[in-house]
């Protein structure tokens, strides 16, 4: 589709263009399985005997049967590009870039060349004297919003504010044009750090639904997440989908984006940063908001 490459920028109209129908068929069809009496397990016997991986079927699901996890703000709207019309050669405004792989369950993508080698080197050198530890945000009841460290999480991370440097506002410009996501949507450009060790434990990049509530209500849910690979580890460093048993090895440039519209296990979007054998690992992150956040 080639909306994701032309609808680009803070306008709200770009979320709009968006409304893809592919999602919306999938929920109305459980959903119509189960207005005709099916409960889940024959819906998924239904869904697997035409054919569906078990786990597109448990997707679909969960989604209907535990639609409070679905983020309200997006009213069934796709989040991000559509994946399944991308081409090979992206056009992301002021850079092409290849794709390299794609999965389906869930939304998920590898893009080679995001960055340029030199980019890359200059986000380093500027995150680098203003580096801090990586802090989490629990999701297991214990309410901390603004994060805190943890064992979980043993990385270094600067934040850049949008203006930060014109190579901040360019890449999360080139983070827009490729999800079709306004740039208010999203985080500020957080930098991380990894020395031999450090890891980022299985989570999930989404706010606890139950748990974080008012910071939800107040901010926006996460829906999507792109990482940027800054440099190629020597040694480990892998970002590992647990859940569907993928694993990406960091390559200086290039970028993994998955959506998690749903913001519940059932999105499969689990995943790991793994420790790292030797040398550093460097990444820039960008978190996609449900809506326009106010505070940076
Ligand atoms: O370091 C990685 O490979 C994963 C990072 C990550 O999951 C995150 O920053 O949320
Ligand atoms: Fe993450």
């Amino acid at each position: 589709m080639k909306v994701i490459l032309d609808s680009v920028g803070p306008c709200p109209t770009a979320i709009d263009a968006h409304v893809v129908d592919e999602t919306l068929a999938r929920r109305r069809f459980v959903s119509l399985l189960r207005s005709h009496g099916h409960d889940a397990k024959a819906i998924r016997g239904e869904l697997m005997s035409i054919g569906w991986h078990e786990k597109a079927a448990e997707n679909a699901i969960a989604e209907i049967f535990d639609s409070k996890s679905i983020s309200p703000q997006l009213h069934g709207r796709r989040v991000g590009p559509d994946l399944t019309r991308l081409p090979s050669r992206l056009d992301l405004g002021d850079r092409g870039a290849s794709v390299q792989v794609r999965v389906h369950h869930p939304d998920l993508c590898l893009v080679g060349d995001f960055l340029s080698a030199d980019e890359c080197e200059r986000l380093i050198a500027d995150a680098t004297p203003l580096l801090r530890r990586s802090l989490i945000i629990r999701a297991d009841g214990v309410v901390d919003e603004n994060g805190e460290e943890a064992y979980s999480r043993t990385s270094d991370q600067a934040n850049f504010l949008p203006g930060a440097s014109e190579l901040v506002d360019a890449i999360q410009q080139r983070v827009s044009r490729f999800t079709g996501w306004p740039a208010t949507h999203m985080e500020n450009t957080q930098v991380v750090r990894y020395r031999p060790g450090a890891d980022f434990g299985p989570h999930h990049d989404f706010f606890d639904p139950e748990a974080h509530r008012g910071l939800i209500d107040r901010e926006g849910q996460r829906i999507a997440t792109l990482i940027l690979y800054l440099n190629t580890p020597p040694d480990g460093g892998v970002t590992t989908f647990t859940d569907i048993e993928l694993e990406i090895y960091p390559q200086r440039g290039s970028a993994v984006y998955f959506a998690y519209p749903q913001q519940s296990p059932a999105s499969l979007t689990m995943h790991s940063g793994a420790p790292l054998g030797s040398g550093e690992k460097w990444i820039a992150t960008y978190f996609l908001r449900d809506r326009a956040i106010s505070q940076h």
